[in-house]
């Protein structure tokens, strides 16, 4: 559906002010899917969103909708081909002269949409983002998530395929982050909407997106499915993203228990099914392992249970051996922690 193939953003001309935003973007985004790409600030996030409807223009590369690559497209086919790309963003950028009707009636004015059909289609879209009571009122007579949903109702009035979220919860409280979440969630089901979001808060990403993409200096550094980079974060960044929510850090005072005990320390990790079998009691029974769990979490991500656990294994090396492949069969994964990287 939506293809970005090594995309290149260079800004400034002369080398003193050349900035590389992107170098060799890849990323792959499925029809329905919800994509997160996360990334701390001057990552180059807001450059790729940007370059996925031209407002910014790839230095190289290919941005392909549909098989269709954009850069390639005249000034016509790319008006054409834009209303199939909806945006929202941060500040929600609605006019402020003009009333919550007329800004949702925007986009299918300026495409010269006859008056019925406008007023028909504006009115659906209002009583769905939940604001049909609203039509006559000015953005400054909303609440923030308000002016967010007027955003999202505008955003679809060309019937978009694709909608690009700039930071779209960034300024709002969490309850009101979750509902617009929520609506969100709404237009991919109902509208089957491609959804391709821009944050740099981990709990978006965990609350809807299906795939993740971790950004770091204008590189895609890791991406996959959400279960899997937040179980298994492979870099340094996304583990501190991760830590954000899923906060694994030790204490200290169990830092300095582990340090004080004889055997050695593992990280265990299990998710979905092998978290409905005892595997810790299962391990003790089938080896002469003694196990002792120092740290740890059980919690959900996305509906499937995932633990994290700190376990001291003491006992003869060979069985230890043994018992660390009995939990791997199991689907567990196993990784000895020195006590300096606790
Ligand atoms: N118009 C521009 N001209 C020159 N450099 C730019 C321009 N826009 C962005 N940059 C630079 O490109 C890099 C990536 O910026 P970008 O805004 O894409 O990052 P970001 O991850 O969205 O950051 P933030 O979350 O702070 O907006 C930064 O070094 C930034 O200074």
């Amino acid at each position: 559906m939506l293809l970005l193939d090594n995309v290149h953003k260079v800004y400034g001309k002369n080398k003193e002010k050349k900035v590389e935003a992107l170098k060799g973007i890849n990323l792959s985004v499925n029809k329905g899917e919800i994509f997160g790409v996360v990334g701390f600030s001057g990552a180059g996030k807001s450059t790729l969103i940007r370059c996925v409807n031209l407002l910014e223009r790839p230095t190289s590369g290919k941005v392909l909708i549909n098989g269709v690559d954009l850069l390639s497209l005249s000034k016509k086919e790319l008006r054409q081909q834009r209303k199939k790309i909806g945006m929202i963003f941060q500040q929600y950028n609605l006019l402020h002269s003009k009333t919550i009707f007329q800004n949702v009636a925007m986009p299918l004015i300026l495409d010269g949409k006859p008056k019925q059909y406008i007023k028909e289609k504006v009115t659906e879209l209002l009583s769905f983002v939940g604001l049909e009571d609203r039509m006559s009122h000015y953005p400054e007579q909303l609440s923030g998530g308000q002016k967010q949903r007027v955003g999202i109702a505008r955003a679809l009035a060309t019937d978009p395929d694709i909608l690009l979220c700039d930071e779209a919860t960034s300024a709002l409280d969490p309850s009101t982050t979750e509902s617009v979440l929520d609506l969100l969630r709404k237009v991919r089901d109902e509208f089957e909407v491609t959804i391709l979001m821009i944050t740099h808060e981990m709990n978006v990403i965990r609350d809807i997106c299906d795939k993740v993409a971790v950004i770091e200096g204008g590189v895609i550094v890791e991406q996959g499915s959400v279960i899997d980079v937040f179980t298994e974060p492979k870099t340094g960044i996304t583990r501190s993203f991760v830590r954000t929510i899923l906060n694994d850090d030790t204490p200290h005072s169990i830092k300095e228990l582990i340090k004080a005990n004889s055997g050695k320390t593992y990280r265990i990790i299990f998710k979905g099914n092998s978290t409905n079998i005892p595997l810790l009691s299962d391990t003790a029974k089938n080896f002469s392992v003694d196990l002792n769990v120092f740290h740890g979490m059980i919690t959900e991500l996305q509906g499937i249970p995932f633990g994290n656990l700190l376990v001291n294994m003491n006992g003869d090396s060979e069985e230890i051996t043994r018992a660390i492949q009995f939990m791997k069969d199991r689907e567990a994964i196993v990784k000895e922690v020195t006590h300096d990287a606790l």
